[in-house]
């Protein structure tokens, strides 16, 4: 047994339910607590992202005592620098299953493994971890449903007993040698209000919706109402693990528990997905749709900026585009509309409204993300069907009846009344000033999707 492990946090910032305590007090009597700032991960994560984990890495450091060291760089070259300083023989992690994450442990694991230590991969972000759940002849799920049913059977462990306690911190100021120590950035400057990002207020949001968590199956797809968890930032940076949730919603039993484990199982079908192939974070997972003709040059790039603005004219998707500047999140039904617009109303690429997301979201996860708009295009697993084209109208009357969400987020209709807020062109006076017109007719597009939507059916012959 040597003198000291390392345990480097990555997307689980907390110090309840963690296996890597667990396993690290096991390899050593104390163990030093690690951050890499990475600028590959860094870089392209916009300011809502960046300062949300910015000020959980803040909070974690807190809960550690201060001992938290962060670094920045290349972790396949700081991790083995830090392992060595503290003369480490293990470096524990939860495994990583995205793209980048499984190259980059895989190059932290080599290099390590070149100074004779060990990169321990204990638990993972998910309930089940990726690659887990497969058919009955060993394949990888391409549909949902039968997963979902494969992954309740699979089952997972109980949340782990851990807290700051569990394990005896090295302060880093003993250390030496190793790359230098930084001080976590301060925030990035952002217009959004982002939520509190710590462990604490991740478990006091979590049981405030647990008192409200017989109601989901009805408030969830109503933008309008305070239906859903918020949940979605505190899974992405682990600031509460799935197994905390599952565990609670066991001792339960309603429909709307089914419907809220129903959806963190998307989050891990999706991760799953991703796992299987990489390659659909940046193209189709049906390749029949590279086909597809799809808008570009000059007013292609006018049609994207008004989306990403909020002036489109239909006011369920500029209140959602507008929400998502606000706020960095965007409830889900919105998310599918905005989507659906920008997809099959102004036929752009969804790989645009994806990467725009990620910039914007403080949720942004690659997994849920890419494959949500490959749902909504109808290039991915489980697609809804190509040829069922959002209707903006229709869609923000059924939910959104009394206009109060696209009100909260368009102040240019906050005048107009009830559902009539949805049809701005058809009031007596017209479009209040201020608000555009819509910038297509919504039902030639349709018809504009559905005939391009053929070249994709041609491929498949
Ligand atoms: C185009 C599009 C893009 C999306 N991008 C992201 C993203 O970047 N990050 C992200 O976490 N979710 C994404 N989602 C899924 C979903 O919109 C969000 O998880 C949800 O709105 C988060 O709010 P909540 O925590 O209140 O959700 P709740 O309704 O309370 O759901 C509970 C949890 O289940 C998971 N979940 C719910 N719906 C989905 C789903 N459709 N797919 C995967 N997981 C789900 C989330 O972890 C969520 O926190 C996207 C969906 C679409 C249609």
């Amino acid at each position: 047994m040597t003198d000291a492990s390392v345990v480097w946090f990555r997307r689980d910032l907390r110090v309840h339910d963690q296996p890597t305590f667990l396993a690290a007090a096991d390899a050593a009597p104390r163990a030093l607590a690690l951050f890499v700032l990475d600028p590959a991960l860094l870089t392209p994560s916009g300011a809502p992202r960046r300062t949300f984990l910015f000020r959980a890495l803040r909070s974690l450091d807190e809960a550690l005592g201060g001992r938290l060291l962060v670094v920045k760089g290349d972790p396949a070259d700081a991790v083995p620098r830090v392992a060595a300083a503290v003369g480490a023989a293990t470096v524990h992690v939860a495994a990583d299953f995205g793209p980048y994450g499984t190259r980059r442990d895989e190059a932290v694991e080599q290099a390590l493994a070149a100074d004779g230590r060990a990169l321990v991969r204990t638990g993972s972000p998910y309930a089940v971890a990726p690659g887990r759940v497969r058919k009955a002849d060993g394949e990888p799920f391409r549909v949902f449903t039968p997963f979902r049913r494969v992954w309740a059977d699979h089952g997972w462990r109980a949340p782990a007993d851990t807290d700051a306690s569990t394990v005896t911190w090295l302060d880093p100021a003993e250390k030496v040698g190793g790359p230098r120590a930084v001080r976590i950035p301060d925030d990035d400057p952002v217009d959004a209000a982002l939520p509190e990002a710590s462990e604490d207020a991740a478990l006091a949001r979590w049981r405030e919706f647990l008192d409200d968590v017989d109601d989901y199956a009805d408030a969830r797809n109503r933008p309008d109402k305070p239906g859903t968890s918020r949940m979605s930032v505190y899974l992405k940076y682990g600031l509460v693990h799935p197994r905390t949730q599952l565990a609670d919603l066991a001792k339960r039993r309603s429909d709307s528990v089914e419907s809220y484990r129903t959806e963190i199982a998307w989050r891990e079908f999706y991760a799953d997905v991703l796992f299987q192939r990489p390659d659909s974070a940046r193209g189709n997972y049906d390749r029949s749709f590279d086909a597809l003709p799809l808008a570009s040059g000059a007013a292609a790039r006018v049609s994207f900026d008004r989306w990403a603005e909020g002036r489109t004219g239909f006011p369920i998707v500029d209140a959602g585009m507008r929400q998502l500047r606000e706020q960095a999140w965007v409830h889900n039904r919105v998310r599918m509309i905005v989507a659906s617009f920008l997809v099959k109303d102004l036929h752009l690429p969804w790989w645009l409204g994806a990467r725009h997301f990620m910039r914007y979201l403080v949720d942004g996860d690659l997994a849920s993300n890419q494959h949500g708009w490959q749902w909504t295009a109808g290039s991915g697993t489980d697609a809804s069907p190509y040829f069922r084209v959002f209707n903006p109208i229709t869609q923000g009357e059924k939910f959104d009846p009394d206009g109060e969400y696209v009100r909260r987020f368009v102040p240019e209709l906050r005048g107009v009344p009830g559902k009539a807020v949805h049809q701005p062109w058809a009031l007596p006076d017209g479009v209040p000033e201020g608000y555009p017109e819509p910038m297509v007719d919504h039902k030639a597009e349709r018809l504009e999707a559905l005939a391009r939507y053929d070249r994709v059916k041609e491929a498949r012959r």
